[in-house]
């Protein structure tokens, strides 16, 4: 039977937050700190800051109650068993992972530990980074005997954060200490003992059966690795099929029915092989750049993920050229861009493929009229609107008069265009797809010259007022 724990979690940012969240929603006291006056503040009124499914109603129903926030690391350190650490890890300009914040909060921490804490690393960090944490509180002069470091990483997804820490596929604890491994196991029992899924409002996993995880207890290092190494093997899998679909481009199949062909081998699994404009995001990037440069560090050959990060680069270089062939020249063109944010369902834009592109047809003198359901305003800090770069309020907006549309986020909504209006509202009907959203078939009854990713090339022979979608079109996929 699970009981409530004290738990503080450092950082309230996409993985803290969530974490503090599901924790409460899991039965436990969190106090939830952030060195970000301003994110507190609002998190104290209710805003998430945020775009995440869940979010709003967790934080409706727990600040106040099961959840406290503030700026204050010692009174969390003080009333709380447990102390996740959940700061940014970001790449620094060695391609290593930018460890500073990790080290403040430990020192911080260690000021004020006056009982037996567990600190609980929680972001994405290099192997012996544990190790390290445990030095930087020994020498901040607290004994060994009232502290554990654990390494417990982190598997969500941005966009389905919530359901993924819930039903999660497995939890890890990385614990040299069985006390240490004890409280963990307490902390996850709602959902390893299933006590969770039970509850009539129990939110509902993206495709999971709601089996309770299991939870795999490991070395710390063993843990640290596990967590680049999922992230890297993913990246990889998206690399692979990318290149696949290069070639099938070039030998004229359709790697989408590739793609199905491989995934049904229980071996490889259908996840993880759509191909697009490369993987981004905060973590894919920044992940295999540190995991390469732990291995170079230490002796290892890892090319295979230059190979991969270098497939990376190249997909976004031959979508421009799509561009390029169905446009010819760029300069002055005017182009219609569906989605900002690195994937479909989120507001983040870090590391996103669809700002890169949209940066490589500035520089080409095109003007981009953009839309994004959620990621205007952060894309607005990145990309200031200007008379070459403007923002829609809504797809026709962006759409009007371009002479192309190009689709770099899949967004549900983006899959659901009406295309008779849209033909009627480019200037071309000329629609260049980086998230392959829809059927190429489709596209050509209506009318569309359609360019997507590893899939035959449909091309319009008529005029612009040829192409007028005929009355008697093909349904959408
Ligand atoms: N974003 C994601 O989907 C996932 C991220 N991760 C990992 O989790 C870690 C955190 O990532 P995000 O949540 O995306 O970062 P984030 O940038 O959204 O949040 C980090 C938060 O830490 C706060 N912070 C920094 N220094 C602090 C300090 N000294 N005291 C208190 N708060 C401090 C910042 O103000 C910020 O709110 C990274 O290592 C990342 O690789 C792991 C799994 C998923
Ligand atoms: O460590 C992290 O931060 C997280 O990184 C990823 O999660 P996330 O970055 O939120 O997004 P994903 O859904 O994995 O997508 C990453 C990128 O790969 C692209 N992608 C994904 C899947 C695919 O088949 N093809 C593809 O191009 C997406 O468009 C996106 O740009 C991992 O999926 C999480 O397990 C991990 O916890």
């Amino acid at each position: 039977m699970s009981h409530s724990i004290q738990i503080a979690v450092v950082g309230s940012g996409y993985v803290g937050l969530v974490a503090a969240m599901c924790f409460a929603e899991m039965g436990h006291q969190v106090i939830c700190v952030d060195n970000d006056e301003r994110k507190v503040a609002a998190l104290q009124g209710g805003d998430t800051l945020i775009h995440e499914h869940h979010l709003p109603e967790l934080l409706e129903r727990y600040r106040n109650t099961r959840v406290r926030f503030t700026t204050d690391l010692a009174e969390a350190t003080n009333e709380c068993s447990a102390i996740f650490i959940a700061v940014g890890t970001p790449q620094s300009d060695s391609g290593d992972a930018d460890l500073s914040y990790v080290e403040a909060v430990a020192s911080e921490i260690a000021r004020h530990i006056t009982s037996y804490k567990v600190i609980v690393e929680k972001s994405t960090v290099p192997v012996y980074t544990n190790e390290w944490i445990r030095r930087v509180i020994e020498r901040n002069g607290v004994n060994r005997e009232m502290f554990d470091v654990v390494s417990n990483p982190e598997f969500l997804r941005e966009g389905t954060a919530v359901a993924d820490f819930l039903h999660p596929d497995r939890i890890v604890v990385g614990a040299d200490s069985e006390r240490a491994a004890a409280l963990l196991s307490a902390i996850y029992a709602p959902l390893t003992e299933g006590d969770y899924y039970k509850n009539e409002g129990a939110i509902a996993g993206c495709c999971s059966t709601s089996a309770p995880p299991p939870l795999l207890q490991t070395s710390t290092k063993s843990a640290e690795i596990i967590k680049h190494a999922s992230n890297a093997f993913l990246a990889l899998k998206i690399s692979f099929i990318n290149a696949v679909s290069n070639l099938c481009e070039a030998a004229d199949a359709n790697v989408e029915q590739v793609a199905r062909g491989i995934g049904l081998d229980s071996r490889i699994g259908p996840k993880f092989l759509r191909p697009g404009i490369g993987y981004g995001g905060s973590c894919f990037p920044k992940d295999v750049a540190a995991f390469r440069s732990v291995a170079e560090q230490m002796g290892v050959d890892f090319s295979l993920l230059s190979e991969v990060e270098k497939i990376n680069v190249g997909q976004k270089k031959r979508f421009l050229s799509k561009v390029r062939s169905a446009l010819w020249t760029l300069r002055g063109k005017k182009l219609a861009v569906l989605g900002l944010a690195f994937k479909g369902d989120t507001d983040d834009i870090r590391e996103s493929p669809a700002i890169d592109l949209v940066e490589m047809l500035l520089a080409e003198g095109c003007s981009v009229v953009a839309y994004d359901p959620a990621a205007m305003k952060r894309a607005e800090a990145e990309l200031p609107a200007s008379a070459q770069m403007r923002y829609a309020s809504n797809i026709d907006e962006a759409a009007a008069d371009a002479d192309a549309l190009l689709i770099l986020t899949d967004w549900p909504e983006f899959a659901q265009l009406d295309l008779r209006k849209l033909n009627a509202t480019l200037r071309y009907p000329i629609v260049i797809d980086g998230r392959n959203l829809y059927d190429p078939n489709v596209m050509f009854d209506h009318g569309f010259t359609y360019m997507s990713v590893g899939r035959p090339t449909i091309t319009q022979t008529h005029t612009r007022e040829q192409s007028k979608v005929p009355t008697s079109a093909g349904s959408q996929k």
